[in-house]
């Protein structure tokens, strides 16, 4: 026995692990005793994985079934560097990135990641969105809700909603809504062990049981929300049938209209295991279409995603089952000209009664910007702070809605102050002003620790002489945006978050 699983893996763990693993069970055993792996995902929405190997100096691997991950040695610090403030990058546990792979999202389409913080995945089909369609990501704690709204505006995410609710309670507005549904769902977490000791410490035997059920109402409430013909994803870290291959059997026997999605046949992917499903489920067989990642048998700490297609609705019947709630059929009403409302039902009329933050925006954007990045968005208002929502959006009155799209900034006294998350969702080129560090110039660290900078003129780039050099500037690492800076006299004030400081 290894010294890892003598000394910190749970007992009744590992009997159950060597009862279903039978002669696999000493490779798998012995992969505790094997360093852990380290990953990361490049962020398409910045950079292509080529440019950012040209860019970076570390020793990248590919990881072979996601096209933008790639393995790090260890040492390296990829939360302390210039780039990851940046948001070029995203560390991620490799298998972790198994699951969006096996959803097809396809640019245009509208995705719900139904528990989503802190967001790994949620970047990351958000990188597949390409910038358009849309992602609804929800997660039931208010705490790491933060986590999430935090990475998706690191990543430079515009497309993204972010729900704080009961999936209960998303039902209704969301019927037949989505194109694709990831639901990573909450588990025992036993592909974490070696990851993190204290998951091992924490465990406890009866957790499968109290997951499987969670697991269970989760996978039936993300159903609903499915359109006929989309596709659904349900993964977990963890090993036990309890949270896998018998929560996919029960819900297929539930629902005749789901078939699974046979996962790709992927470099160390394993089948998913009818055996490990008790008799009485009459579609166990289906799910070996499911993929396993296993420690002893691939570079991952471990895994389990299986993919879930809704059949088309037979003629007549699909408009039935498409049909979207009341609420969804109101917003989803055409209209002449993008409407342009206040959040949370108030009357537009009244919420702009003081002074408009979107004259202040505007008049920021003519100042600041090249164009309106946000485009034909619905800009919503709450108070003095504005958000591009994305197009297409259900009424959502009555839901904890945390943003109700990209964050633009708020206005006070008709001043806009931009926000970090619009600097962070821009390219480079659409600021009139900004300033370019390279990731080695110490000025970068000293930017992102909030310091003062001075800065020549010449320094300052304009995207034409007749942009004013006074004003909100870009500050770029490598080309890349990391955060505002007012310019003024040789200075540059800088805007970087105090919650964002480099430490
Ligand atoms: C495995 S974690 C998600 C990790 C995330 N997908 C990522 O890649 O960063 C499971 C999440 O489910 C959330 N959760 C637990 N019960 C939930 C529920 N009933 N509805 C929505 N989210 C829930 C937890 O707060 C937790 O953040």
């Amino acid at each position: 026995m290894t010294f890892m699983a003598e000394c910190s893996l749970p007992q009744a763990f590992l009997l159950h692990m060597k009862e279903l693993l039978g002669e696999e069970y000493p490779a798998f055993e012995a992969s505790y005793g094997e360093d852990r792996l380290y990953g990361l995902r490049v962020n398409p929405l910045k950079i292509s994985p080529a440019a950012f190997r040209e860019l970076t100096e570390w020793e990248l691997k590919p990881i072979p079934w996601a096209p933008e991950g790639f393995y790090y040695e260890e040492g390296v610090r990829p939360g302390k560097h210039p780039h990851y403030h940046a948001g070029l990058y995203y560390i991620q546990e490799p298998s972790a990135m198994a699951p969006v792979e096996l959803l097809d999202v396809q640019p245009g389409h509208r995705v719900l990641d139904l528990c989503a913080a802190p967001g790994g995945k949620t970047t990351q089909l958000a990188g597949k969105l390409q910038g358009t369609g849309l992602v609804a990501a929800n997660d039931i704690h208010s705490e790491r809700v933060k986590a999430l709204v935090k990475n998706l505006e690191l990543n430079g995410v515009r497309e993204a909603v972010v729900l704080n609710e009961d999936p209960a309670k998303l039902q209704e507005a969301f019927r037949g809504y989505f194109d694709r549904i990831l639901i990573d769902a909450p588990c025992s977490g036993e592909g974490m062990f070696r990851k993190e000791e204290e998951m091992a410490k924490a465990w406890q035997e009866d957790w499968t049981e109290k997951y499987a059920s969670m697991q269970r109402v989760l996978l039936r409430q993300a159903a609903v929300m499915l359109k006929p013909g989309g596709r659904l994803v349900y993964s977990t870290c963890t090993f036990s049938p309890e949270e896998n291959e018998q929560i996919i059997a029960g819900f297929l026997d539930e629902h005749p209209d789901f078939e699974i999605a046979p996962a790709p046949e992927l470099p160390g992917f394993a089948p998913g295991r009818p055996d490990w499903v008790p008799a009485g489920s009459a579609r166990a067989a289906e799910t070996a279409g499911a993929a396993r990642l296993w420690p002893h048998r691939l570079a991952g700490e471990g895994h389990f995603a299986a993919a879930l297609r809704r059949r088309e609705a037979p003629e007549g019947a699909a408009a039935l089952a498409a049909e979207p709630a009341p609420e969804a059929r109101r917003a989803a009403r055409p209209s002449a000209k993008p409407q342009r409302r206040a959040a949370g039902g108030r009357p537009a009329a009244k919420a702009a009664a003081a002074a408009d933050p979107r004259e202040a925006l505007a008049r920021f954007a003519g100042e600041s910007l090249a164009g309106e990045p946000y485009g034909s968005a619905e800009l919503v208002l709450r108070g003095e702070h504005v958000y591009a929502a994305p197009a297409g959006l259900p009424v959502l009155d009555g839901i904890r809605v945390v943003r109700p799209g990209w964050y633009l900034g708020s206005a006070a006294k008709g001043r806009f102050a931009p926000s970090h998350a619009l600097a962070m969702g821009l390219r480079a080129e659409e600021a009139l002003r900004r300033v370019n560090f390279t990731g080695g110039d110490p000025r970068a660290v000293r930017y992102l620790k909030g310091d003062t900078l001075e800065l020549t003129p010449e320094e300052l780039l304009r995207a034409h002489e007749n942009v004013q050099t006074k004003g909100y500037t870009l500050v770029c690492i490598d080309g890349y945006p990391a955060g505002w800076a007012k310019w003024q006299d040789g200075l540059l004030k800088n805007e970087y978050p105090a919650g964002w400081r480099w430490t």
